[in-house]
């Protein structure tokens, strides 16, 4: 099987022919064309941009225990569809991910579906419950060989476990995703403690919250020589606790996630709990440090925390709405607005936020690489000057709580190749065809 991409700009510079062959890259550039054989088939990817394929370290499937809400192939669908080629699963599931067995069910059914690698992360306390810590060895040595585990959703705030945690993971080169929320600090708390909450009357979330977690793990972290992410960072104070950690050396990493490159929380007056999340969605100066952060490196990764809910929870009043929104389908394009289109990134920048460093981060070997012969044909194609309105109720997520409804968004997804196979081709295909 083989596929000769023709004309495409890899990471947006010269373009350059690239021939795939049983799932691995075997020419690029000028011989490309020559190696190709008459079976191969032609994409003419003129204009186009051909980066690695996206990499989400966190993600929400929903299965098991809330399929109505999102199942492994509805969140495998999405994740294809967006340009994604791996993405690591939340375990915050019914029953919890957190043990063997429970990951090795979520990475089978993800093989199953076969749309996109997904990896599973285990919880660091059994039941997210903060109380003992879940069995990290077994999951590491499971088939689903997890590497990084969080109890996203809720904070590792006790700071022995935490500590516990990040030395017991150093054995196996894991690392602890850390949902930074202080809870005594955000108890009740509905959306940004500001201006806005106080005209609102809604009970705040302060940004110290999650600054003072994010700063006690990173001396955590330091005092056992471990490794720590910390998950949708996603105030101004956070990008300086991070930056002074990073100064002194710690093996620390973040994430930011779209919404909070975008959304401010204005979006609250309108109490739609569409924009209701956690973290919350926080000021225009955070939205500012957090894209300067971003280019500079100082946050390593966009990644989507896309958290599908059903309507019943989520299209109630705002006091009971669960936080969440989707994320998969519309991440790049929302990259591309806030960060291409101003500038801040060029498209090897891009690649290195979506893809190679979270690869990086979550211990994969086979995603986020060069385009380059030998390498696996992971690979997004993207059509950067097409623009598109997202309508939830058109994305292949079985909830649509997108937060960006009827938004037009820059940069489209054409082709999304996992080992060699388009499975944009694949998701959109009739049911019966070409699967
Ligand atoms: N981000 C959210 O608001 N919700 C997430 C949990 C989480 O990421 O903390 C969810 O699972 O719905
Ligand atoms: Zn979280
Ligand atoms: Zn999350």
């Amino acid at each position: 099987m083989s596929v000769l991409i023709r004309g495409a700009a890899p990471y947006g510079e010269a373009p350059a022919d690239v021939l795939i062959v049983d799932g691995v890259i075997t020419a690029v550039g000028t011989e490309a064309e020559v190696a190709a054989s008459d079976h191969t088939e032609i994409v003419d990817a003129a204009g186009l941009v051909l980066l690695p394929g996206l990499v989400d370290l966190h993600t929400h499937l929903r299965e098991p225990g809330r399929e109505d809400a999102e199942t492994v192939e509805t969140g495998s669908t999405a994740a294809a569809l967006g340009g994604y080629t791996a993405v690591f699963a939340m375990p915050n599931t019914d029953p919890t991910a957190d043990t063997a067995g429970v990951v090795e069910q979520v990475f089978r059914l993800g093989q199953e579906v076969g749309l996109v690698d997904v990896h599973p992360i285990g919880a660091v306390t059994v039941g997210r419950q903060g109380q003992r810590l879940a069995e990290l060895g077994a999951m590491a040595s499971s088939a689903a060989q997890v590497r990084v585990f969080s109890d996203d959703g809720d904070c590792v705030s006790d700071p022995l476990l935490m500590r516990r945690a990040l030395e017991y993971v150093k054995a196996f080169d894991g690392v602890i995703a850390q949902h930074a929320q202080e809870p005594r600090l955000t108890e009740g708390a509905q959306m940004h403690e500001g201006v806005v909450s106080a005209r609102l009357g809604m009970t705040g979330w302060p940004a110290v919250a999650e600054e003072a977690i994010i700063a006690r793990d990173c001396l955590l972290t330091d005092h056992v020589g471990s490794r720590l992410h910390v998950c949708h960072l996603s105030t101004a104070g956070s990008v300086e606790v991070v930056a002074a950690a990073k100064r002194r050396g710690t093996a620390v990493t973040a994430e930011v996630t779209p919404h909070h490159l975008i959304l401010t929380d204005e979006r609250a007056v309108g109490y739609d709990p569409v924009f209701k999340v956690n973290p919350p969605l926080r000021t225009e100066t955070d939205i500012q440090a957090l894209r300067a952060a971003l280019a500079d490196g100082t946050i390593d990764i966009v990644a989507t925390d896309h958290a599908p809910h059903a309507s019943q929870d989520k299209e109630t009043e705002w006091d009971h709405a669960k936080p969440g929104m989707l994320g998969l389908q519309t991440a790049l394009s929302v990259v591309v607005a806030t960060m291409v289109r101003t500038g801040l990134l060029d498209w090897r920048g891009v690649a290195r936020v979506l893809s190679e460093k979270p690869a990086e981060i979550g211990g994969l070997v086979d995603q986020g690489r060069p385009i380059a012969v030998g390498e696996p044909a992971n690979l997004v194609l993207i059509d950067p000057s097409a623009t598109w309105t997202v309508r939830g109720a058109e994305l292949a997520s079985l909830s649509d709580n997108t937060p960006f409804e009827g938004m037009e968004l820059p940069g489209r997804v054409v082709a999304t190749y996992l080992r060699g196979v388009d499975t944009v081709a694949l998701a959109t295909a009739p049911a019966g065809g070409a699967a």
